[in-house]
């Protein structure tokens, strides 16, 4: 495989952009070698620059689940586009996306459109403050939740592949207010509550974390960090802003039948245009300006374009189910046919899905949370990375994140990324 375009572009870039990249996993640095520029991408294909072709499985890290160009989504955006790109005003159609997110979302009364996933927990924790008067919250070990200054303490994702998991530049007065715990634990759940009685605003996790690796949540353990917060009056915040409209339409909360009181979204709700959002209980809400006094604005929030395009893919996952199914034998096939490829070389290598989400770890442990994730060896995933890249199989550049299936995959295609596992296991193993 030749890729000297990228690699030219990628030495170039560094002169102008800090590291290259305008987001750090990009870098391939956990992985080694160059970045490929992408040209172009369709359906289930991105091609770079030097006209490589690569079947995916990041999808833009989760909101391409219908596949890369879809000509529904295309034309959505062109036909929104003849009316002007910003109005900086109310529209029809935000009041339009508004309410099938509340039909779709069990826990989401209102919702307030944003333009990240970033946005949306930056928000949802304001809101939680002041709606319970209370300054801190609980964060999980290995959770990401964008890079708001108070979620950047044993952060997943980016933060964790490049090491700085805990970033400089966050002050000690804001770290303080956040509380750590690790995933999947309810009894030091409970020893943070008890050593901090009345002081929690909220507690905000991925409800199945993609940030770490895909990681599951236990039997019971959604349900009994529901039942903490409704006792002790600590506002559940559910990020769903990867799990949200893939886990099922209504996300993880639907799934596994938990409703959080508030819940943050992104990445799907945009339909690959740049939205986030966040919601709750209408009570909570109303307490987000200018219905209530929590502030908290944006220019091009609701920008008519990215609701365009994310109100055409909500309305479509909403009528047509069959996708959820699709996407739930996609995923199936890829985990098992791995899972036994795996076995056939004497390694039984964790595999966690879930529906169209899944993460293999170079670890026999299982993974159920931040420290039996980073039991995963990261050079042997480098070198697996580097072995499906050349097989034109294109995976997130880092262990610490989840891939993310489309329905653009067809049962040739996944059969072409069983044989690119097992020529790439057999390579890294021998
Ligand atoms: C669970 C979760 N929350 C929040 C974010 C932040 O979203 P964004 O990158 O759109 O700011 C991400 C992804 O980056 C995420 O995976
Ligand atoms: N894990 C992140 C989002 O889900 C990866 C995207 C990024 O940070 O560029």
């Amino acid at each position: 495989m030749q890729i000297s375009e990228s690699k030219r572009l990628f030495a170039h870039a560094k002169n102008f952009i800090p590291g290259g990249v305008n987001s750090p996993v990009r870098a391939f640095r956990a992985v080694g070698g160059d970045p490929i520029f992408i040209k172009r991408a369709d359906g289930a294909f991105i091609y770079d620059e030097d006209d490589n072709a690569y079947i995916e499985l990041i999808n833009s890290w989760g909101p391409m689940i219908l596949g890369h160009n879809h000509p529904m989504i295309r034309e959505a955006v062109i036909a929104a586009m003849d009316n002007g790109t910003s109005f900086g005003a109310p529209t029809a159609r935000e009041v339009e996306i508004a309410e099938l997110i509340v039909s779709m979302v069990p826990s989401v009364e209102k919702v307030r459109m944003v333009n990240s996933g970033t946005e949306a927990t930056m928000s949802a924790i304001r809101v939680a403050r002041g709606y319970t008067g209370r300054d801190k919250f609980i964060k999980m070990e290995g959770h990401y939740h964008g890079h708001g200054d108070s979620f950047l303490i044993a952060a997943g994702s980016g933060a964790i592949t490049m090491g700085h998991p805990d970033s400089p530049g966050v002050t000690e007065g804001t770290a303080k207010d956040t509380l750590l715990a690790p995933y999947n634990d309810l009894e030091a759940i409970e020893r943070l509550v008890e050593a901090n009685r009345g002081e929690i605003a909220a507690l905000i996790l991925e409800p199945v974390p993609g940030n770490m690796g895909l990681t599951l949540p236990l039997p019971g353990y959604l349900a009994g960090l529901r039942e903490i917060c409704t006792r002790e009056g600590i506002i559940l915040i559910f990020d769903e802003v990867m799990t949200g409209f893939r886990l099922a339409k209504g996300g993880a909360q639907e799934l596994f039948g938990v409703t959080p009181d508030m819940t943050t979204l992104g990445k799907i709700i945009g339909g690959g245009m740049p939205v986030g959002a966040y919601g709750g209980k209408k009570e909570i809400m109303e307490f987000v300006s200018p219905a209530g006094p929590v502030y908290q604005a944006g220019t091009l929030s609701g920008n008519p374009i990215a609701m365009a395009a994310g109100l055409t893919m909500l309305n479509y996952l909403n009528s047509h189910p069959e996708v959820y199914t699709r996407l739930n034998e996609i995923g199936m096939q890829i985990a098992s046919g791995m899972a036994s490829i795996n076995h056939r070389f004497g390694h039984d290598f964790t595999i966690n899905q879930l529906g169209s989400m899944y993460s293999l770890f170079f670890t026999e442990d299982a993974v159920t949370d931040f420290e039996s994730a980073k039991k995963s060896d990261t050079l042997l995933f480098g070198k697996y990375f580097q072995a499906m890249l050349h097989r034109g199989i294109y995976l997130a550049p880092s262990q610490y994140e989840s891939l993310f299936l489309s329905t653009a995959l067809t049962d040739d295609l996944v059969g072409k990324i069983l044989q690119a596992h097992e020529e790439s296991i057999k390579e890294i193993l021998s």
